[in-house]
């Protein structure tokens, strides 16, 4: 397998050269076709993002220079790279609708041989993951670990005796309260995959099964205006909406902008490639300029899609100021993987990463919304039960792959919502942006945190495309 692994890095490696070959062959024959496409409209896309006090201007560079390189390197690490999800579960709201059938769909799922010693299963496909991210009293500490002494019985014993402490903790703190997604896929049908070898790009899934999840999303799972009878919601009616709805709405948008802006920057440029040149996976990826104009330009989108291109810049502050609240957690974790260099190596990327986006001054305040007594709190249910429907919708996206990234970031969404608005991790500093929190309260799963990094990285990395596609499209 390791040899495998190996001839198929090398093989890339090669490849790598040739791909660029064809890309270049294919940005110039795009720019023929670009010359033709009214590029003027991205340069609309400037100036303050709604809801926030950052700009586009002041995103572009911090994301581009600091954060990107950044997150690409951390989610590269064994321990954000392994994604454990349920890709199995069916559909509860409609049956009929039939799986996309092309092979790029398909997501290769990992063998036991290939996870790190530290997330090998057990007993019910359960790993003993790092769970030194809980913080809590003594007592409260011991209580659990009774608890969970028949549970600790069938930890595979390959696994060192801390991350079976850390792992009974884990077990017993699940807070279901706070959850903002459906449970976790951890039941047994859940797998681990290997995001790297599944990169989100384009699929082929369109048509009426994607069209009904994104149909249902914005009809019967965002708050409305009132009195629209179209499907998708224009932005001009937004004004009329609550902030915290308008937040609901811009954060689901932004995600299906985000979608859209990877399928056209990974677009399928050619089928033809052969398994011997690329033996990951055959044909050939790149940017698609005459794609990304027809999902965000003018023309096809009646100007709304460089505000659903805004909408992506808020939700990269939403997901930013999420990282950043929950960083003296994060900065605790041991990222084990049962590699220790590999561990020590990912502990200092992250760190490193966390004090980046600390500095960064034009943060998202959370702490404008949900303000006001009963009526707040009932919002905030409403909202935290519209998410997890939207959570619960990703089972019915008929394309594996699709699913796979769609479940991952609407579970880092869900688990920047769970730091942002969470009761138990409410700051107790009212009216300021502050990093403090509860430490005895908030905890965070590991697949909560490879979720939260994972999506924030395709968020970033969107960003970062719209950079190349402002230059491919001048
Ligand atoms: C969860 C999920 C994940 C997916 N992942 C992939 C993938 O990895 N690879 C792949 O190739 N395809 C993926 N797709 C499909 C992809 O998103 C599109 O649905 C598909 O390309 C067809 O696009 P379309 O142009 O018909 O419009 P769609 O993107 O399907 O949009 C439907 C309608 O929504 C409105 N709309 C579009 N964008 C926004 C926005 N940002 N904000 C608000 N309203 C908007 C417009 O009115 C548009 O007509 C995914 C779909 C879903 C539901």
């Amino acid at each position: 397998m390791l040899l495998q692994s190996a001839n198929c890095v090398f093989m890339l490696v090669i490849n790598i050269c040739l791909y660029m070959s064809v890309v270049c062959f294919f940005s110039s024959s795009s720019s023929i076709v670009n010359s033709r496409i009214d590029n003027t409209w991205l340069n609309e896309l400037k100036g303050s993002i709604d809801e926030t006090n950052s700009t586009v201007e002041i995103v572009d560079k911090f994301n581009n220079y600091q954060i990107y390189p950044r997150i690409i390197s951390i989610v590269s690490k064994d321990y954000f790279k392994f994604f454990k999800v349920n890709l199995r579960r069916t559909c509860p709201f409609w049956s009929d609708d039939s799986k996309c059938a092309m092979r790029h769909c398909q997501v290769e799922s990992c063998q036991l041989d290939d996870l790190p010693i530290g997330l090998k299963g057990s007993r019910n496909g359960l790993v003993a993951e790092d769970m030194s991210i809980k913080f809590m009293e003594g007592p409260q500490q011991q209580e659990c670990e009774e608890a969970l002494q028949d549970d600790l019985g069938y930890i595979n014993t390959t696994i060192s005796a801390a991350a079976m402490e850390d792992f009974a903790l884990w077990q017993a703190h699940d807070d279901l309260q706070d959850m903002y997604c459906t449970l976790p896929d951890d039941d047994g049908e859940a797998e681990y995959v290997d995001l790297s070898l599944n990169p989100e790009r384009y699929t082929g899934y369109k048509g009426p099964s994607a069209n009904r999840v994104w149909n249902t999303i914005y009809m019967e799972n965002c708050f409305r205006p009132k009195n629209l009878f179209e499907v998708y919601i224009i932005s001009a009616k937004l004004t009329g909406m609550c902030l915290e709805k308008r937040a609901f709405y811009r954060a689901i948008s932004g995600l299906h902008a985000s979608i859209n802006i990877h399928l056209s920057a990974q677009y399928l440029l050619s089928d033809k490639g052969s398994t011997f040149l690329n033996p990951c996976g055959t044909g050939f990826w790149g940017p698609n300029a005459e794609e990304f104009e027809r999902k965000f330009g003018p023309k096809s989108t009646k100007g709304e899609g460089t505000q659903w291109l805004r909408n992506l810049y808020f939700l990269f502050l939403v997901e930013l100021r999420a990282l950043q609240k929950a960083a003296p957690l994060l900065e605790q974790v041991k990222y084990y993987t049962g590699n220790d260099k590999e561990d020590e190596a990912t502990r200092l990327a992250v760190n490193n990463f966390l004090e980046i986006i600390k500095k960064f001054p034009q943060q998202f305040n959370e702490q404008t919304m949900f303000l006001g007594g009963q009526q707040a709190q009932k919002l905030k249910e409403e909202f935290r039960l519209h998410f997890r429907n939207v959570s619960t919708i990703m089972d019915c996206v008929g394309c594996d792959k699709c699913r796979l990234w769609g479940k991952l970031q609407v579970q880092g969404l869900g688990t920047a919502l769970k730091i942002l608005f969470s009761n138990k991790a409410r700051t107790n500093v009212s009216n300021e942006l502050s990093t403090t929190y509860n430490k005895h309260s908030l905890q965070l799963e590991r697949s909560e945190i490879v979720a939260l990094f994972n999506a924030f990285g395709r968020l970033s990395t969107s960003i970062y495309e719209i950079e190349k596609f402002r230059k491919i499209l001048r």
